[in-house]
């Protein structure tokens, strides 16, 4: 019993615990040469882009090319993840969600380095064709959300399902994006992730948007060789997603605050914990009261609209647009926090 209880206090201290590489990550891995490599590696954040509308509700499709400026000049934001929750895709139609597609990769060319375009939807013949679109566009990956209206599913239909849409673009990088309060759909991510280059030889990552650590740093842990790309996806508690080894973020918050999550991830590089804090606290105070006001698509519009002066327009029904009280909240929380000008 004594021996036992040495040899496992042996283990708990750690002696043999390696330090997991966090600065190496490789997305080369092919199997069977059915992959092509990505032309580079995703990392860093990746704003998950909002549709610009006009006021009769079409989507303003001429903004794309000053947004994608603005991304990219000023939040140092080079990533967009397309037609997502935040960019509204499943209240889009096919038509325009290639359309959308399209307008990113084309206009995002030479200044963009990943355009990511999630191909989700209810019914796999949409999803697939959209994956088969945006490979013939160009896409440099193509992300899932879980099909979530038959709640019930269970793991190997919901892998089945993925699998047949990565099938349609099978030279296109695939992510799995993973946001149970949304969908509904709880299989854990560390369950879908194990084995799942098996299946689907063209996995590449996953966008995860929850708050379960647990489940996030099992997926970290699962590919400690790092070929997978591990995207948090909860904006306000980033810090927390990097210490438990992400090796990116996807959120709606980098189109207005990439750069100050910018200088939170060189904080964070830099081993400058303390100054990396700082970063959170400030973008978590302005996140913590529009949270409280009741943010969304629409809200996030809103701010969008306030801080880059490009007009987002309104969101499509059923959401509606944000209240004057909200913006005129969030613009002076805004002013508040730069004006204490931390940091
Ligand atoms: C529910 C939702 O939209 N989550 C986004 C990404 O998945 C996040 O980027 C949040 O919008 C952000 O963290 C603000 O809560
Ligand atoms: C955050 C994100 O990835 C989305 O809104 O789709």
């Amino acid at each position: 019993m004594r021996e036992r209880w040495e040899s496992l206090r042996g283990w708990l201290l750690g002696a043999e615990l390696r330090r997991p590489q966090l600065q190496e990550t490789s997305f080369v891995h092919q199997r069977g040469g059915t992959m092509a490599l990505p032309k580079k590696k995703l990392q860093g954040l990746v704003a998950a882009t909002l549709t610009p509308m006009t006021e009769t509700g079409e989507i303003n499709f001429p903004i794309i090319s000053q947004y994608v400026d603005y991304l990219v000049n000023e939040q140092g934001v080079k990533n967009v993840f397309v037609n997502g929750s935040t960019g509204e895709g499943l209240s889009l139609s096919v038509a325009e969600r290639r359309q959308l597609a399209e307008e990113w990769v084309t206009k995002g060319k030479d200044k963009l380095d990943h355009v990511i375009i999630h191909v989700g939807a209810l019914s796999l013949k949409e999803s697939q064709s959209l994956a088969q679109h945006a490979a013939e566009i160009g896409a440099d990956g193509i992300a899932v959300i879980a099909p979530f209206f038959f709640k019930s599913m269970n793991k190997d239909g919901l892998i089945a399902f993925l699998k047949e849409v990565a099938t349609a673009a099978p030279k296109v990088p695939f992510y799995y994006y993973h946001i149970p309060a949304l969908t509904g759909i709880k299989i854990r991510a560390e369950e879908l992730l194990d084995g799942i280059q098996d299946q689907i030889p063209t996995f590449q990552g996953l966008k995860f948007s929850d708050v379960d650590l647990l489940d996030f740093g099992q997926c970290v842990d699962q590919n400690s060789h790092r070929q997978f790309a591990l995207l948090f996806g909860v904006d306000e508690q980033l810090l927390s997603g990097l210490a438990m080894g992400a090796t990116g973020a996807i959120g709606s918050t980098y189109n207005y605050l990439g750069k100050k999550t910018n200088q939170m991830l060189e904080a964070f590089e830099r081993q400058d914990l303390p100054l990396a804090l700082n970063y959170q606290f400030y973008i978590q105070r302005f996140m913590n009261y529009v949270i409280k006001l009741g943010l969304g698509v629409a809200q996030t519009k809103a701010i969008m609209t306030l801080v880059s002066g490009i007009q987002m327009g309104p969101p499509r029904l059923p959401l509606q647009r944000a209240s004057e009280e909200f913006t005129l909240g969030a613009e002076a929380k805004l002013k508040s926090l730069e004006s204490h000008c931390f940091p």
